[in-house]
């Protein structure tokens, strides 16, 4: 076993998420792609290679790109409105599980370009698959555990860590939506578009809007320009990650927003009341434009994530020794790891920090003791 290192300090966990990165750049999860394609992704990616995956999939994740998304996350939003009204009948159900099936549903068609079908039907393949990632078989979780404890033996074995059928089931429809595309010419606004032109021509293009969002991580010590070989296995295993780290996170964040409104009546007045007049000014539509322009709904999102962060915790391999300022040294090799939710939920960062505040984000107070989404060039891209 290794050691580790929890960095509690605010400016020691900024300068190990940002000022000195590179000593600090992966997560320190040993994936072996041949064996496991699906793992190479951008989570799981290390130095060099992580850091030209990161540059070509930046451009896929700006406000512009979201803005083309809109009108999928709108037509899943109407669908769960319209189960909701079937479905319920003004009697309590599980809400949660009516998010998660939104979520899915919404992931299905933006990272996969396929109708999810969960909100229709909650036991739908695509469901089923993907609770797979989560609700892995015995074997599997058990490889799982020997991971965390023993990580190198699982590349040294050669151990398979997805289920074969998840594994050929995206795989899949990855392959499909690709060669579907290329053969009709069809255009759908989402991920696999963006995939594709990935694939086309090795770079995604920027609209001049978001070329401010354009992200600089040209670190000490990655080298920019290593050479990424974009194969239809790499693709896949963007939109793969893409579900996986969308899917629970999206349905956590909705559903503990919903619970904190309802046991705070006027947190709820004051967001419905935002809603109702935001929506008159845009004449009833929910455009992109119409929700940047509910702040008071994004600080009651932002202060839900703050008490409950769906990631409690960071986890990073220091791969270059690195002297704290007392003296001491985190070796090579020693896994770091930044606990957001003690921090956030830290009254001497957080007044009162037990209690539902959503203007505590009214204004732009500069934390860096907010991490719901983590810091730095590994900032949740999503
Ligand atoms: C409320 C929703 C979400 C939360 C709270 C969240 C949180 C996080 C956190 C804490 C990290 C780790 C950052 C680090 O290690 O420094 C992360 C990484 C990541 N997230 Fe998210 N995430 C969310 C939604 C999404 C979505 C919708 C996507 C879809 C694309 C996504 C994709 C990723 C990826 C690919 C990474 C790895 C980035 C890298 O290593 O370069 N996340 N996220």
């Amino acid at each position: 076993m290794s050691p580790a290192f929890a960095a509690l300090d605010p400016d020691l966990i900024n300068r190990i998420l940002i000022k000195d990165f590179s000593h600090f750049h992966d997560h320190g999860f040993s994936v072996d792609t041949d064996v496991n394609p699906l793992e190479g992704h951008l989570f799981n990616m290390e130095g060099q290679k992580w850091r030209a995956l990161r540059n070509k999939l930046s451009p896929t994740f700006t406000s512009g790109k979201l803005k083309w998304m809109l009108p999928q996350i709108s037509e899943c939003a109407d669908r769960l409105v319209q189960v909701l009204q079937k479905e319920t009948h003004g009697e309590d159900v599980l809400i949660r599980d009516y998010l998660s099936r939104f979520a899915i549903d919404v992931l299905a068609s933006c990272a996969f370009g396929v109708e999810g079908g969960a909100l229709k039907d909650p036991d739908c393949e695509f469901r089923r698959m993907a609770t797979k990632i989560f609700v892995p078989s015995w074997p599997m979780r058990f490889k799982a555990i020997l991971r965390i404890f023993f990580p190198n033996l699982i590349t040294r074995l050669k151990m398979v860590m997805i289920e074969p059928e998840v594994n050929d089931f995206f795989f899949n429809i990855t392959r499909q939506a690709f060669e579907h595309r290329l053969k009709t010419g069809l255009r759908r606004n989402d991920f696999v578009d963006l995939l594709l032109q990935l694939k086309q021509r090795g770079w995604v293009e920027c609209e001049p809007e978001d070329e401010e969002e354009k992200e600089d991580n040209d670190q000490e010590g990655i080298d920019p320009d290593t050479k990424l070989e974009l194969t239809d296995g790499l693709l896949a295993a963007q939109s793969f990650i893409f579900l996986a780290a969308g899917w629970e996170n999206t349905a956590s964040t909705i559903g503990f927003t919903l619970l904190l409104l309802a046991r705070n009546q006027e947190a709820q007045d004051r967001a419905r009341a935002e809603i109702a007049d935001v929506k008159k000014k845009y004449g009833g539509e929910i455009t992109y434009a119409a929700l940047k322009d509910m702040v008071y709904l994004e600080a009651c999102l932002s202060e839900s994530l703050r008490m409950y962060p769906p990631i409690f915790g960071m986890v990073r391999k220091c791969n270059k020794d690195y002297i704290l300022e007392d003296g001491l040294v985190v070796e090579k090799g020693t896994g770091v790891f930044v606990p957001i939710s003690s921090i956030q939920m830290d009254q001497a960062y957080f007044p009162d920090p037990e209690r539902y505040m959503p203007e505590r984000f009214l204004e732009e107070n500069g934390t860096n003791v907010y991490l719901p989404f983590g810091a730095g060039p590994r900032i949740c891209i999503g």
